[in-house]
């Protein structure tokens, strides 16, 4: 291919000659090193995804104009002259301009020739220098100090100049970054490629942070070209993405986003694509991301040049014919009868019995505080579970964590923290465990085995790098020792044995015991850490080495400080390779928003499905207890979607959480926080969740249904209906007559409560007039006092010669029992009505009663009525006042 005019090449021939070439080179370094470029990774705000080249490009290409315009004698003040001159210096420019391009066409030739030339077994390549490598790569990689091949780079690095496909083999930290990206910048520099070119090369990484980190190296060694280029791996507007896809030449990417992007994005064209690469091809190769790879293949040409590296090799990279790879070199450095792992790397293992994994590792930390560590656990779970126990307990050794839950920002920062650290300690998952170049890295500890040995090479690659000294130790349960120190022989991977020294071996299993009891938080978190690792080893395929049943599961309950082993039940049925690998293949095309994927892909979605609300809410993992309940009311298998979190939608928890587990403040973002609904409390992991929950109407379809309780005599509370033994039960009699005789009981009570109600519906109403009538009584007082003072209320039977007119004239209703003046105000309606002097109290009560009641009563007081004898009628108003006071006893 190389020296044939490829398709862009006759493209620039027009497009190129129109618009005139922009001087890129400088345009790429000016970028690049800007500091606080919104585009750029070191700004804060930013997404590497987003750094764009040609924004700049312009800018600086209108500059170039502008300049030219000033230099050129007479400044266009003066139209005379200005326009012979302007052709003149035309002519110069266009006479450069070829000039250029001749010398640049020379090169290379000249380059061609040499790559032609070139004999990639040679002893003599030693340094970059000796490669045919054009003056921009060869100076980026000056200015980065690179001088001396790596095995790897010799060997692969000519192949690949020379247009091979390759299959790359080469031990962790080996240098296989720079052997791809070379001949990926030589390829496009070669074809003369342009902005107008579209994409050139497409690099695909596993993980986020592996594609950064491509993505830095990239931009240090590529500063003096002038290609464009950009980083795809999701957590970012997808539009905005799109929008700037169009003009990249060189696209550093996660598999899922990337064919997310040919699928939506439109006029986003690969035709012209040059050259693809896959690090870490094992990984991108497997099951979890064979749909993802294979369908971002179909849309690509076929004329490409293909590289795949990785430290591991696994089958599948074998399987050449989905990457439609033509002839593949394999290039393996791993010598013969050498290791997998770097020579410079001490590797040790420890058997430690599960339940003193974490008592190992904390003495461990303990005795290395001026170290940089690496630990690896196998869910994030874990990792959020240790991180924040040993946090609390503060080991004096600055804590980092990192999981594929995390937002990618934080991910980012977290990394860059780590990065630059003197002292430090990552707990993290295999998210970090390919491809990242941590710089100097004093120990990587495996805490929980690694799947296989091939991820084993991988983690412990974190250290030991290039010509650097590392070291590793695994932490091995005794059940595990044997099967898997087998696999690392199959591997050629030798490790020692060593011991913990007895004085150094100290018990946090107390100390984590009382932090879970303070903080129901951490007990949380602790649950959730034993049943992912339960649930990783239940998955793992190799069952010579994971053998569940081996564990002390109680035991390590404890070491994690729960009060015993939370119950899991394994659901019948499911094939766990099945589970295993799916959960992989989501996470490759897992949508970040909601999962944390390790590559920022779409989850796929069934087409056409209705699902309902409840199906929805299951869907969201990790949110809540509810939706992992909901997952396994509804049965749901087919949402496995994250890799190392989820262990809902596999295993089913009987006791998920008690009021003891419960907690009411999260102690970090990532901290659960506790709903409080009813006499149960609901975890919420994600604000947008809490939000929706703290909703009235939401929070009502979650409330405990009311109970209804009966107390016995000794008041001790009892369900209404109680569960009773079965022979007591037949003890009483056949079935059917303890019905009937249980039915008419109840319809008995049914009655009587009926009888009770009404009564006390009637009593209700008697009252409610009663109030009415004393209401309007108080009215017509009050109406009186407005006509002219207190009167006494008199039958109409004594007309106007009533000889009490001066006793009624008195004013009675301010006068109290005793005869004395009261402080009552006098404007206020008399409470009681005031006897007549003929009348007896049972006349007074009876006087508020309803007319018929009234005329019987009058009735009886003709006959019985109980008169007042006096001697005389009253003369004076002592007469009277006597009789006032006889009547009112
Ligand atoms: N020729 C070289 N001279 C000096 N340092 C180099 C050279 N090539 C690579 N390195 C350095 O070696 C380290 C490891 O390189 P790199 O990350 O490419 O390794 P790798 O083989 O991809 O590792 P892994 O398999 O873990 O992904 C990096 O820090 C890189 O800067």
């Amino acid at each position: 291919m190389i020296g044939q005019p490829s398709p862009c090449q006759k493209l620039r021939g027009v497009v190129g000659r129109k618009h005139g070439r922009i001087p890129l080179r400088q345009n790429f370094r000016s970028h690049s090193q800007s500091e606080g470029n919104p585009f750029w990774p070191h700004n804060k705000q930013t997404s590497y995804h987003n750094c764009r080249l040609d924004n700049s490009s312009r800018f600086r290409f209108r500059l170039h104009q502008k300049d030219n315009k000033k230099m050129a004698p007479g400044g266009g003040g003066a139209k005379s002259g200005g326009t012979k001159r302007k052709a003149s210096d035309k002519a110069k420019t266009t006479e450069a301009k070829t000039l250029k391009r001749k010398r640049e066409q020379d090169e290379l030739d000249k380059l061609r020739k040499a790559t032609d030339l070139l004999d990639p077994k040679s002893a003599d390549l030693k340094n970059f220098k000796d490669l045919p490598l054009c003056e921009p790569t060869a100076a980026g990689l000056r200015a980065s100090h690179f001088e001396v091949l790596t095995d790897v780079q010799r060997s692969a690095i000519p192949l690949a100049l020379k247009g091979k496909d390759i299959l790359g083999a080469a031990k962790t930290g080996s240098g296989k970054t720079l052997t791809f990206l070379i001949p990926v910048l030589e390829k496009l520099y070669r074809a003369q490629w342009t902005e107008l070119d579209g994409l050139g090369a497409l690099i695909i990484a596993p993980t986020r942070e592996l594609a950064v980190q491509i993505f830095e190296v990239l931009r240090k060694i590529g500063r003096k070209h002038s290609f464009s280029a950009g980083l795809v791996i999701g957590g970012k507007n997808l539009k905005e993405e799109a929008e700037r896809l169009g003009r990249m030449n060189i696209l550093v990417c996660t598999p899922g986003r990337m064919l997310q992007h040919l699928d939506q994005t439109a006029g986003f064209d690969v035709d012209n694509l040059q050259i693809l690469v896959l690090d870490e091809a094992d990984r991108i190769m497997d099951m979890g991301f064979q749909s993802a790879v294979d369908a971002l293949v179909q849309h690509l040409p076929k004329n490409r040049q293909t590289l795949l590296f990785s430290a591991t090799q696994s089958k599948r990279v074998s399987d050449l014919a989905r990457l439609s790879l033509k002839d593949p070199e394999y290039v393996s450095v791993h010598e013969e009868a050498a290791s997998a792992t770097p020579t410079n790397l001490q590797q040790h293992y420890i058997v430690t019995p599960l339940p003193e994994k974490l008592d190992t590792l904390w003495g461990f930390i303990r005795s290395n505080l001026k170290s940089r560590i690496i630990i690896f656990l196998s869910s994030g779970k874990q990792v959020r579970f240790v991180f924040e126990s040993f946090k609390r307990m503060q080991p004096g050794i600055s804590l980092l964590h990192l999981h594929g839950r995390q937002k990618q920002v934080a991910r980012m920062e977290i990394t860059r923290r780590f990065a630059s650290a003197q002292h430090a300690c990552l707990i993290a998952t295999d998210v970090v465990a390919r491809g990242v170049d941590f710089p100097s890295v004093d120990w990587v500890i495996q805490v929980d085995c690694p799947e296989d040995a091939d991820t084993y090479i991988h983690r412990v690659g974190r250290t030991a790098r290039y010509e650097s000294k590392g070291r590793a130790v695994l932490f091995l349960d005794p059940s595990e020792e044997a099967g898997f120190i087998k696999r690392l022989e199959q591997k050629k991977v030798t490790v020692q044995k060593v011991h913990v020294k007895e004085k150094k071996k100290t018990s946090i299993t107390g100390e984590l015991q009382r932090h879970c009891f303070e903080g129901p938080d951490l007990k949380y978190l602790a649950q959730k850490a034993f049943i992912s690792y339960t649930r990783s080893i239940h998955l793992q395929k190799d069952k010579e080495v994971f053998k569940l049943d081996k564990l002390d599961l109680d035991g390590f309950a404890k070491s994690i400080g729960l009060a015993g082993a939370p119950q899991i039940k394994y659901q019948k049925g499911e094939d766990v390779k099945r589970l295993k690998n799916a959960s992989r293949e989501a996470i490759s095309s897992g949508s970040d928003d909601e999962d944390g994927d390790l590559s920022g892909a779409p989850k796929p979605k069934k087409q056409d499905e209705v699902r309902t609300k409840y199906q929805k809410m299951a869907e969201r993992q990790n949110q809540d207890v509810l939706s992992s309940h909901y997952r396994k009311l509804l049965g749901d298998d087919n949402d496995k979607d994250d890799g190392d979190d989820d262990e809902d939608d596999f295993l089913s928890v009987k006791r998920v959480l008690d009021d003891d587990d419960l907690a009411t403040a999260g102690v970090d973002t990532h901290m659960p926080k506790v709903i409080k609904l009813g006499n149960s409390e609901l975890i919420i992991d994600s604000n947008r969740r809490e939000k929706l929950l703290k909703s009235k109407k939401k929070l009502l379809k979650f409330m405990d249904k009311p109970t209804r309780l009966v107390f016995d005599d000794d008041g001790i509370a009892h369900p209404l209906y109680e569960m009773q033994n079965e022979d007591d039960f037949k003890s009483q009699g056949p079935a059917g007559q303890l019905r009937e005789k249980f039915v008419s009981a109840e319809a008995e009570k049914v009655f009587e409560a009926d009888v009770e109600d009404k009564q006390l519906a009637k009593d209700r109403r008697r009252e409610k007039r009663d109030k009415a009538k004393a209401r309007a009584r108080g009215e017509e007082y009050e109406a009186r006092d407005g006509a002219g003072g207190p009167q006494l209320d008199v039958d109409d039977e004594f007309g106007d010669e009533d000889p009490l007119a001066l006793l009624r004239s008195l004013p009675i209703p301010g006068e109290d029992s005793s005869g004395e003046w009261s402080d009552r105000n006098s404007d206020e309606p008399p409470k009681k009505k005031v006897k007549k002097w003929f009348q007896n109290d049972s006349d007074v009560e009876d006087s508020d009663e309803g007319p018929k009641r009234k005329k019987a009563k009058q009735d009886v007081g003709k006959t019985g009525r109980k008169v007042i004898e006096m001697d005389r009628e009253p003369e004076n108003l002592e007469d009277l006042e006597a009789l006032a006071a006889g009547l009112l006893d």
